[in-house]
């Protein structure tokens, strides 16, 4: 067990898909894994180890913002010898040409957050997705009735804003879509040598404000999961 995570060592595989509701792990669990059982239930934060194409696979809850994120994938790649993370979340596009339901491959990642400064005080660290894992997701992507983005993503502290500003500043630099997650999860992958990717489905269209509903968003993610667990058994 770790601070955060009640699996015993061994429970969780090396290959851990991350969304930011737990229910969505639940759903990933239940519609793309074999033999899925629970083996985190604290603080309601669920995660499960299956079986997918007979590959061992976790998905675990991480919960909204950095610090949360943070929490879980430490614990993962130090407690329970994680090497491989997928995060399989949702974004607001900041691009015109972008639509709800096109999916994003971070490849790296602009920020407001202070998480990097706690490490590097003053400099500025470009956290980047692994190339392997970026490059297997975009092959998985062709051939499929998605559209798919790879590029700068806009990783946030806030989703309600004081001011729009930043988020102007970065569209104007062709950011391609805001979430909450991936600056932790990047550089924590760095720090400790493992392997990380946010894939991104488009749940709103920050331009025409146009949003999905949670059930719109559920039947949505199909598409996200299936390149995510393809990509995460390769290699
Ligand atoms: O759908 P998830 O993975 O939670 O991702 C996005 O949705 C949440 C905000 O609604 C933030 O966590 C943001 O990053
Ligand atoms: O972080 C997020 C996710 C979706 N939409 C937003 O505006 N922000």
């Amino acid at each position: 067990m770790s601070r955060h995570l009640g699996a015993k060592k061994g429970e969780i595989a090396e290959r851990v898909l991350l969304p930011g509701d737990p229910l969505r792990a639940k759903f990933v669990a239940e519609h793309f894994l074999d033999e899925a059982y629970c083996y985190n239930e604290v603080r309601g934060m669920y995660g499960y180890t299956g079986l997918y194409k007979g590959v061992p696979v976790s998905v675990q809850g991480s919960g909204m913002g950095n610090p949360s994120m943070s929490i879980y994938a430490t614990e993962l790649i130090v407690d329970y010898e994680v090497k491989k993370l997928v995060r399989i979340g949702t974004c607001g596009a900041m691009q015109k040409e972008i639509n709800i339901r096109d999916i994003i491959l971070a490849q790296a990642v602009s920020s407001d957050s202070n998480m990097t400064e706690k490490i590097f005080h003053g400099c500025n660290y470009a956290p980047t997705a692994d190339f392997s894992l970026l490059m297997k997701a975009y092959q998985e992507t062709q051939g499929k009735d998605v559209n798919v983005f790879v590029g700068n993503i806009y990783n946030s502290d806030e989703f309600y804003r004081e001011t729009l500003d930043r988020l102007h500043k970065f569209m104007d630099f062709g950011v391609l879509a805001v979430e909450m997650e991936s600056t932790s999860l990047y550089t924590l992958a760095a720090k400790y040598g493992v392997k990380a990717l946010s894939i991104l489905t488009v749940g709103s269209q920050l331009l025409t404000q146009e949003h999905l509903t949670h059930q719109e968003s559920e039947q949505s993610f199909h598409e996200m999961v299936e390149i995510a667990l393809n990509t995460i058994i390769d290699g």
